[in-house]
């Protein structure tokens, strides 16, 4: 298990994390998510020995990761820190930059272990080819591919699919999540990609200015962001004052609402008037303006008029989840 308690560090003067404590089981996938700067590259950087911690300690099991005051060469065999740069042998092929770290006595071993981790990020087409004739997106898979390699027991990976285009993506991120569920392989990834962090983590840190808001599973997270700042990494989000959704009510409290979360209706409830509908492939991104000051943003099968008149509603389980948050 990976243990983290007090975390705090600082560039100079300026404290970029602070007293961070967590904990992550074996075979634990962790997304840490929140706005730019907010200090997930640090943290992982951290985690791995790059950084010396101004206070605080990081183990895993028995191991304490020392920083550099303490270790000449970062780094630790069961650990591995895939950062934005890739550290691939550029004149060596896309196999031999893969199975550098493994066993030449076990050369069938070397052999399906370097095919399996090809196929894995879907380069086996490139087995042959010079890592310098390969794209961005195609570094960074070998990059992937290499870490893995080298059986680590727990896995950084900083903003993983970068440079990866979209189709590509979705089936990497299956084949990789997957794979290291099966190998029990611990994983921190810091991540902008919502869809790395909804469908496969366990649990999702979020920071802000090097503290952490929440952390909680996805889905509980999604459901229940306790503030406007958690809610809008994962896209657009409204926050409506609770007496225009129920007229009666005295609470002068307002809720997140996601755009997903309004429902369009012929004839009663929030009024609304269309400025610009955006088009997303699925749906439509309404904007309205609900009154002369705020704007609000809902989804529509279609686009509308700018002027048109809307109404919108929100289901009564929907107000009183947020309410209860
Ligand atoms: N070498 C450095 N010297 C001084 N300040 C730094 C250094 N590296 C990062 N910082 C600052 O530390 C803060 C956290 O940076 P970090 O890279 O950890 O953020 P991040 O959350 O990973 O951002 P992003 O999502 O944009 O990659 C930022 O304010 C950044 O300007």
């Amino acid at each position: 298990m990976l243990h983290v308690k007090d975390l705090t560090f600082s560039y100079s003067s300026h404290q970029i994390i602070s007293n961070i404590s967590f904990t992550a089981d074996k075979g634990a996938h962790i997304s840490i998510i929140g706005e730019s700067g907010c200090g997930k590259s640090t943290l992982l950087k951290l985690l791995y020995g790059i950084l010396q911690p101004t206070h605080g300690n990081i183990s895993w099991g028995d191991n304490p990761i020392l920083g550099p005051d303490f270790k000449l060469v970062p780094g630790e065999t069961f650990m591995k820190y895939l950062s934005q740069d890739f550290d691939l042998m550029p004149y060596v092929s896309v196999e031999e930059n893969v199975s550098q770290y493994l066993s030449v006595f076990y050369p069938q071993e070397l052999k399906e272990r370097t095919a399996a981790l090809l196929e894995m990020i879907e380069m086996t087409a490139f087995a042959k080819t010079k890592v310098k004739l390969l794209s961005g997106g195609q570094q960074q898979r070998v990059a992937l591919a290499r870490v893995l390699a080298q059986k680590p027991e727990i896995l950084l990976l900083d903003e993983p699919f970068s440079h990866i285009d979209n189709s590509r993506k979705n089936s990497l991120r299956r084949n990789l999540f997957n794979y290291l569920k099966t190998e029990q392989i611990t994983c921190i990834v810091a991540s902008h990609d919502t869809h790395d962090i909804l469908s496969f983590a366990d649990e999702v840190m979020v920071l802000k200015e090097g503290r952490i808001l929440a952390k909680e599973h996805p889905e509980t997270l999604y459901m229940h962001p306790k503030n406007s700042y958690t809610a809008s990494l994962f896209g657009d989000v409204n926050l409506i004052p609770i007496s225009l959704l129920k007229p009666y009510a005295t609470l002068e409290k307002s809720i997140l609402v996601y755009p997903s979360e309004l429902i369009i209706s012929e004839n009663s409830g929030l009024k609304v008037w269309v400025k610009n509908s955006y088009f997303k492939g699925s749906h439509y991104l309404i904007e309205a303006q609900l009154n002369e000051t705020d704007p609000i943003l809902f989804n529509a099968p279609h686009a509308y008029e700018a002027e048109k008149e809307v109404f919108l509603n929100v289901a009564l389980e929907t107000i009183n989840a947020r309410l209860k948050d």
